[in-house]
């Protein structure tokens, strides 16, 4: 297969409602989708970067120059989904540029082949059990309010961003007004080793895990944490490749995996960070970036594989968007259905997508 060229397409995606985070407040979804077009037919991939490198070092304009300079020019010549990340080995770091180009490679080459993302990625379930997260709040009854909506939606498991100032507290009346819920929080790298103690006053709550507490490369001060508070640490932020993976595991700083395929570089390497886990007898899960139907099509088929025991933020499109820019993602009992289509199984609606870009870049190969 042959790259002719890479569309870009910067897309604003208004939020339904704030969504705050230990890291701030997004009342928009800016993001760059990507239409591979190649002599066999086009392919989607979804850049997860944020506006502003307060997840990541990554951000959308950086992507896009990334991608414009380096990535796609590097493509010359066939080209297949396994070849992709290889060729881009030679850049350093960029992981959710590199991984949305090869998400759109991949996506035209099971295209053509009529293969779906689930077949490729080792699917072994058709629909999956959905998480939701749930943002830092103004108060308590807001936040009993925002899960209690969501419990009734039926969503199997839920999630509560904390930070310092909104931890304990919020956890313990979510606890108890939902007795028997899924429940599980995300620090987002908030605290320090200094708060283990404090952090351990999380254990009496029966979470399933505290998401990412320390800085991204704290990985030792983790397995010092996992020694004091009894609840799974998982890591989301520190987990950027299998290897990494693999060392975070054998240093004993995480029991549990956030894999998002858009960290690491694209869904081959996150179905390889699922192979390692599995290996180690340690849970996975698909992690959100509040995705659109494009990037939620392959988080889905990413979710149904093996070792994907826990439920992943794989909410319907209707938890962030009046309207998607696929057809939406509809919760069914707490599950989505794994699309069966070739490729990603589903494409942007035309008209809606017109309707969200805010420019378009053609980068000619
Ligand atoms: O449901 C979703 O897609 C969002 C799930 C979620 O909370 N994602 C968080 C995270 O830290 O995991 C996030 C959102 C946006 C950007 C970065 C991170």
């Amino acid at each position: 297969m042959k790259l002719t060229g890479v569309e870009l397409r910067w897309v604003e995606m208004p939020l339904k409602s704030p969504f705050r985070t230990s890291f701030g407040t997004q009342t928009v979804r800016s993001l760059l989708l990507l239409r591979a077009v190649t002599d066999e037919g086009e392919g989607w991939g979804e850049c997860v970067a944020m506006a502003d490198p307060v997840y990541s070092p990554e951000y959308t304009e950086g992507s896009a120059d990334v991608l414009r300079r380096f990535l796609v020019p590097a493509l010359t010549g066939p080209v297949d989904g396994v070849s992709v990340a290889p060729r881009l080995a030679r850049f350093h770091g960029h992981r959710m540029a590199k991984g949305a180009l090869e998400m759109a490679v991949l996506d035209a080459e099971l295209r053509a082949r009529g293969v779906s993302f689930g077949r490729e990625l080792g699917a072994v379930r058709d629909r999956v059990p959905c998480g939701v997260s749930v943002g830092i709040m103004n108060s308590i009854p807001e936040l009993l309010d925002a899960v209690g909506g969501h419990v009734d939606e039926g969503y199997a498991r839920i999630k509560l961003k904390i930070e310092p100032g909104w931890d304990v507290e919020p956890v313990r009346a979510v606890r108890e007004r939902f007795g028997d819920v899924l429940l599980q929080v995300d620090a987002n790298t908030a605290y320090t080793l200094a708060d283990a103690r404090h952090l351990a006053r999380l254990d009496p709550f029966d979470l399933l895990l505290i998401e990412q507490p320390l800085p991204e490369e704290e990985i030792l001060a983790h397995a010092e944490l996992a020694k004091i508070v009894r609840t799974p640490i998982c890591l989301d932020e520190s987990i950027t490749s299998a290897r990494s993976a693999a060392d975070a595991i054998r240093l004993g700083a995480c029991q549990v995996v956030n894999i998002k395929p858009g960290r690491v570089g694209g869904y081959l390497e996150a179905r390889r960070i699922h192979d390692v886990c599995a290996a180690h007898g340690v849970a996975v899960w698909c992690g959100g970036m509040l995705e659109t139907g494009i990037g939620r099509a392959a988080n889905v088929a990413l979710a149904a594989l093996p070792g994907c025991t826990l439920p992943g933020d794989t909410s319907a499109s209707d938890r962030y968007y009046q309207v998607d820019v696929t057809e939406p993602f509809v919760l069914d009992e707490g599950h989505l259905t794994v699309p069966t289509g070739p490729g990603l199984g589903v494409t942007p609606l035309p008209d809606v997508l017109d309707a969200v870009t805010v420019k378009t870049e053609w980068i000619p190969l």
